[in-house]
């Protein structure tokens, strides 16, 4: 593994849906070879961050760097988005999926993908519309974790899947994870997201209200990241 550089770079991000601030001049750094956990009560910002570092949500003000490039293109093929709603052809099976995104990302592995689809108990011959919420979930985190990027961005992979397949889920995420790269992963569900994470970001009305190592928050807390989290929103 190489030296940590960073890869995400935020000063003074602000983004405003009419009259309401969405991010209020959020500032943020992120190096690679982590898994940062996005944390945050509902409406703080969480998907409207991770929208611009995307790529495909522009209007903010301020500077937004993705390993030093603005979000656009040259951004985008770097950057894995999975979405907290669906974006996948209702109709179609797993396996044309697997070819769509081969089709639409150079960086695609389909190997990978064919692994985590199977990981995750699933046939590629499958429908979408027949699947349940949990199991499209789990395709579409197969089709996001595989391509070869270096900035993932997750936004609530873990909302829509019972606790006992959430276990698998962050098995799958974290399973050929390149060390890399930067996973950014947003949830409410820090009890069981927290195994993984090396870093927090908590956020509150649109800006970084405490970040930090996993390790040293819970040093310095003298408590569980789950416990801070329900503590700072209490
Ligand atoms: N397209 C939009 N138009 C107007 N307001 C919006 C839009 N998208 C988000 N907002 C508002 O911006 C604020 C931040 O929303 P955002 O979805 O980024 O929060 P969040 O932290 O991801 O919330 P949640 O945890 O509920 O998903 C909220 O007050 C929300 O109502």
């Amino acid at each position: 593994m190489s030296a940590p550089t960073t890869l995400v770079e935020a000063t003074g991000l602000t983004m405003r849906y009419g009259a309401l601030t969405a991010l209020d001049g959020l500032d943020l750094n992120l190096a690679s070879g982590q898994i940062v956990g996005l944390l945050g009560e509902n409406g703080c910002g969480k998907t409207t961050l991770l929208k611009i570092l995307a790529g495909v949500l522009s209007g903010y003000e301020g500077s937004v760097r993705i390993d030093g490039h603005a979000p656009g293109p040259e951004s985008k093929a770097h950057v894995s988005f999975l979405p907290d709603t669906g974006f996948l052809p209702e109709s179609a099976r797993v396996s044309y999926c697997l070819r769509l995104y081969a089709d639409f990302f150079a960086d695609f592995q389909l190997d990978k993908a064919r692994d985590l689809i199977g990981f995750f108990g699933l046939a590629e011959s499958a429908r979408l519309k027949e699947m349940s919420k949990g199991m499209r979930e789990k395709v579409q985190i197969a089709l996001a974790m595989s391509r070869d990027a270096r900035v993932f961005l997750l936004d609530e992979p873990i909302s829509g899947v019972d606790p006992a397949a959430r276990q698998l889920i962050l098995d799958g995420i974290v399973r050929n994870l390149s060390g890399d790269s930067l996973l950014l992963i947003s949830t409410h569900l820090v009890h069981d997201l927290e195994p993984i994470l090396d870093a927090a970001v908590m956020m509150r009305h649109g800006r970084v209200l405490l970040q930090g190592d996993a390790d040293d928050l819970r040093g310095q807390h003298s408590a569980s990241l789950d416990q801070i989290f329900k503590e700072t929103y209490r």
